[in-house]
């Protein structure tokens, strides 16, 4: 048997740890709640709900997504960022072009159900939108770009899932635009850029090997644990101010139930940032924070 085959077909408990962590599963709810949002808006606002389209969309962003993780192992393995990390697909199966050419599957796909909506509406503004999120996605990690590596990949992630794909939700429900969605599209953009900038926090010593500049390579993970709570109460803070001056209904306060993971998560950063093998899960807390914010937040709309 091929040792990429033994690779593949080890079940033992450990080999299982590293398939979940390489292919994390719980990421793929970022893929869903911009269309989660933009859908809400769009349906307060209009009452339109198309639900093929909507669950299209859903099925497309998760490719979508799969294709820029897998790109990002491909990518990163040939940077050499990734050596130390036995989670990466690569090194897993051993086998960059499998792992490639999979990811380019996942894109074509997705971007196929996203070209099915843009045939429905005879229209092509939410084709055109992913594309510029797919590229925004590729300068993040892609040679020669890899403008992650310069720091810059939350700015991308930030419009990438915020207005860009709220919007492209919003518009695939109604063909329009709305303020309203514009301003609902930056808790969904701040919240998943939490996520990415979480993401750095354990990995500093050899991102600084690979020449990476994450934020908090930049920053240092004391300064780094700081901003975080000021990042993650942003959310709750703009969220609060929009209902203030009545942009947003009173019900999308419901999000504020998210804030018990945000204060473990700021807490669990604050006392643990130096120690990586401590901080490494800090990223999925953040997912929860972006999970239960970005579902209570759209529930808020539909209320
Ligand atoms: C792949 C991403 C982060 C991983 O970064 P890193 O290399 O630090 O992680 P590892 O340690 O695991 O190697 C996320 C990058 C996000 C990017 C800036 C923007 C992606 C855009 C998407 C393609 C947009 C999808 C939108 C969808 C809702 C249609
Ligand atoms: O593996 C990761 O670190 C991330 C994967 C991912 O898909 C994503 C999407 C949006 C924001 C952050 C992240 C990650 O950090």
């Amino acid at each position: 048997m091929s040792a990429n085959l033994i690779n593949i077909t080890n079940h033992n408990p450990t080999n299982r740890k590293l398939w979940m962590a390489a292919i994390k599963p719980p990421m793929y709810s970022v893929a869903m709640m911009p269309i989660w949002v933009g859908t809400a808006v769009a349906f307060t606002e209009t009452k339109i709900f198309n639900a093929a389209i909507f669950f299209t969309f859903l099925a497309a962003a998760i490719l979508i997504l799969a294709w820029e993780n897998l790109s990002n192992d491909v990518f990163d393995s040939e940077t050499g960022i990734d050596k130390n990390k036995p989670h990466s697909l690569v090194n897993l199966t051993g086998n960059k072009l499998l792992i490639f050419l999979l990811g380019n599957l996942f894109l074509c796909l997705g971007l196929l159900g996203i070209l099915a909506i843009a045939w429905w509406q005879h229209d092509p503004t939410v084709i055109g939108l992913i594309v510029v999120c797919c590229i925004l996605g590729y300068l993040y990690q892609g040679p020669p770009f890899r403008l992650g590596y310069q720091g810059l990949g939350e700015i991308l992630c930030f419009f990438a899932f915020g207005p860009l794909a709220v919007s492209a939700a919003y518009y695939s429900q109604t063909q329009t635009w709305s303020i309203l969605n514009l301003a609902a599209s930056v808790i969904v953009g701040i919240a998943t850029t939490l996520i990415l900038y979480c993401s750095h926090f354990h990995q500093v010593e050899d991102d600084l090997a690979a020449g990476k500049r994450s934020p908090i390579v930049r920053l240092g993970t004391q300064r780094g644990a700081q901003v975080l709570h000021w990042f993650t109460g942003s959310i709750y803070i703009f969220t609060f101010l929009f209902v203030l001056w009545g942009i947003f209904p009173v019900w999308t306060l419901l999000s504020w139930v998210s804030l018990p993971f945000a204060i473990k998560l700021c807490r669990h950063v604050q006392e643990n940032h130096y120690q990586p093998e401590k901080v490494s899960n800090c990223k999925f807390i953040a997912v929860a924070v972006h999970f239960w914010c970005c579902l209570l937040f759209g529930a808020g709309f539909i209320v």
